[in-house]
């Protein structure tokens, strides 16, 4: 079985993304290419990083009406990306026309509320109630506008599993034990992220930063 570990690739320059992929290649099961290397790389540094024969993870977290993103999912198509990211506050509509535009081997993800909030920053925009509460209301809509699956911390897989069995549930702000977490405020260990259920742990930084990226995907992936 493939790992469930997608390393997180966010670097600007195409030829630090390929060399560490290439590193770290036999301990990951895919690599995350987010907003950092696409705006730097495009299309074709996508295309190049396909060429390590490793699944793409397509961060590119779109939100916007529904006519736009479909469009811009239409777009994306030709990369055909084993995983591609849609805002869940975009609505129902927007998601429904998202997972409509897809490739049929794309999953269309939807991130509900990024691991970088807590719920003091839920309360600056608006919004009420727990970090919990949140998440499984916006999975249900997810699953209602019949989108693949969600992201989000892995506090909160279990309870939005509990009602989408077959749900695809990515989880961000992975961190070893002891790791610095930056900017993250919802996080978890791998080990926690694989009990609750993730069907992909995202890891970047504790990977890409490490003095030895190698040795410390071996190690991330030896845990679960
Ligand atoms: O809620 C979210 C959604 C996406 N991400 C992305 O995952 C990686 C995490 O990188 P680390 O260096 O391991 O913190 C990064 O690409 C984010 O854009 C997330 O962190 N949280």
């Amino acid at each position: 079985m493939s790992s469930r570990i997608y390393v997180a690739l966010d670097l600007p320059r195409l030829d630090d993304a390929r060399a560490l992929a290439t590193r770290v290649r036999h301990h990951v099961g895919g690599l995350k290419l987010g907003l950092e290397f696409f705006c730097a790389n495009g299309p074709a540094g996508v295309h190049a990083m396909a060429e390590l024969g490793l699944p793409i993870f397509l961060d590119l977290k779109l939100h916007d009406i529904p006519n736009t993103v479909a469009k811009a999912v239409q777009s994306l198509a030709s990369l055909e990306p084993a995983v591609l990211t849609v805002h869940a506050a975009g609505g129902r509509a927007m998601m429904e026309d998202a997972k409509a535009a897809a490739p049929t081997g794309t999953k269309v993800v939807a991130v509900t509320m990024l691991t970088s909030l807590d719920e003091r920053d839920l309360a600056d925009t608006g919004v009420a109630g727990s970090a919990h509460d949140h998440v499984v209301r916006l999975a249900e809509l997810a699953q209602e506008a019949g989108i693949d699956g969600i992201v989000c911390s892995g506090a909160e897989v279990v309870a939005a599993k509990a009602s989408w069995r077959d749900g695809f549930f990515v989880v961000p702000g992975v961190r070893p034990v002891n790791g610095a977490a930056g900017d993250q405020k919802r996080v978890v260990t791998p080990r926690q992220a694989a009990d609750a259920g993730a069907s992909i742990l995202v890891v970047g930084r504790p990977i890409t930063q490490a003095d030895d990226p190698d040795g410390a995907a071996r190690a991330i992936a030896g845990t679960l």
